[in-house]
């Protein structure tokens, strides 16, 4: 047998250790809350089971967004470029940043949904209906686990964080990723094609990995991803290490986002993630829900979390004002330091994983 690397040795060793939790929504209410303030604490990751949301639920949405994606480019493209809302084709937000996939953004509010359905499918009214019931169903998950964190906190006002995310007003947002399978054998150049390699930037050198979407942390308070069976997500561990999050299609990965760290005043930290293409021979679909307040809701550190011991590390900001920042930068820019007290304008910016 060959001897391994030490740093392959040191990153499959992080990984046995740091496996993302799996929390059961069906267990005892106080276990799930400590659970759940654990992963937040430790990881800022980690998937649910037993969530309640409906098979048929997210199977219908799916398909109908598979069909989507399997649509001629040609048709696609009349739903973009994304304003940032829309269909997406490799360019992600505004400043260059790229990733080896393509995707629908929209507004996760009834009316949005049904008025950008009539661009995106042949049956408007189905595709807004089955929209819609996801981001109602998934919404009504993250109510659940932001209640159960709330009591977890002994936050007083059990309710005090899910109503941020309830509000008519929320400037939710419910992404569709869709990553093309990575072709590992040489490339013969097709320039009508919709994902040949654009420039060097994404030529793999004979690495088995390429960019899906870059490294990031949700500008939100929670994410509520679920994939299909084609893996590609990894988080950045403690130690700097990226580490696979195994796809499981029966449950939902949730990831801490800024807004949840700067309500808890670090003791939650958003977690880096990114998704690398894989070789697997079928696509990956993702989809996002992101739990987002109303533009005009002031965020700052919970009373509960701050002390003599802990002074509020954070100004308080609306939402409003921490999008507009999160849109001004790149992708991988840590945009809560902009919140920070005491933050050095000088100090590096893009600090990556
Ligand atoms: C490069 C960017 C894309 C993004 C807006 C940003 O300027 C920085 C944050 C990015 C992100 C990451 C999480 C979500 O996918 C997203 C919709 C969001 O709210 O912030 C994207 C933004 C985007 O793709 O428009
Ligand atoms: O597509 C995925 O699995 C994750 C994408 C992501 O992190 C995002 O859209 O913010
Ligand atoms: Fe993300």
């Amino acid at each position: 047998m060959g001897v391994q690397s030490p740093n392959l040795a040191r990153n499959k060793k992080t990984c046995r250790a740091l496996g993302v939790p799996t929390i059961d929504l069906s267990m005892d209410r106080s276990v799930v809350s400590e659970q759940i303030i654990r992963a937040c604490e430790e990881y800022g990751v980690f998937m649910i089971t037993n969530h309640g949301v409906s098979n048929e639920i997210i199977s219908r949405i799916e398909e109908e967004t598979f069909d989507f994606f399997a649509k001629p480019a040609v048709e696609k493209h009349y739903s973009g470029p994304p304003n940032p809302f829309g269909y997406g084709c490799k360019t992600i937000g505004f400043h260059g940043d790229m990733g080896e996939l393509e995707y629908l953004l929209l507004e996760a509010n009834p009316s949005s949904v049904s008025q950008r359905s009539m661009a995106l499918s042949n049956n408007p009214t189905r595709f807004s209906c089955v929209v819609n019931d996801y981001v109602q169903a998934v919404r009504g998950l993250t109510c659940d686990i932001l209640d159960l964190v709330a009591e977890g906190l002994c936050l007083g006002d059990k309710s005090v964080l899910s109503r941020l995310i309830n509000d008519v007003e929320s400037d939710a947002v419910f992404r569709v990723n869709h990553y093309p399978p990575f072709d590992q054998s040489p490339k013969v150049l097709n320039p009508t094609a919709d994902f040949q390699m654009r420039d060097d930037k994404f030529a793999n050198n004979g690495d088995s990995s390429r960019v899906g979407f870059g490294e990031h942390s949700d500008p939100q308070i929670l994410t509520i991803l679920r994939s299909n069976d084609v893996g590609g997500l990894q988080i950045c561990s403690h130690d700097g290490l990226w580490v696979p999050v195994p796809p499981n299609p029966t449950e939902f990965c949730v990831l801490v986002g800024d807004t949840f760290q700067a309500l808890t005043n670090d003791r939650f930290k958003s977690v880096r993630h990114r998704v690398m293409a894989n070789s697997n021979n079928k696509p990956r679909l993702s989809m996002m829900y992101f739990g987002t307040p109303s533009l005009d809701a002031m965020i700052s550190p919970l009373p509960r979390m701050v002390s003599s011991h802990n002074a509020p590390l954070y100004k308080p900001f609306t939402w409003c004002e921490f999008k507009k920042a999160a849109y001004s930068l790149r992708l991988a820019n840590r945009r809560l330091d902009l919140f920070r007290h005491n933050y050095n304008e000088n100090s590096e910016k893009i600090t990556q994983c």
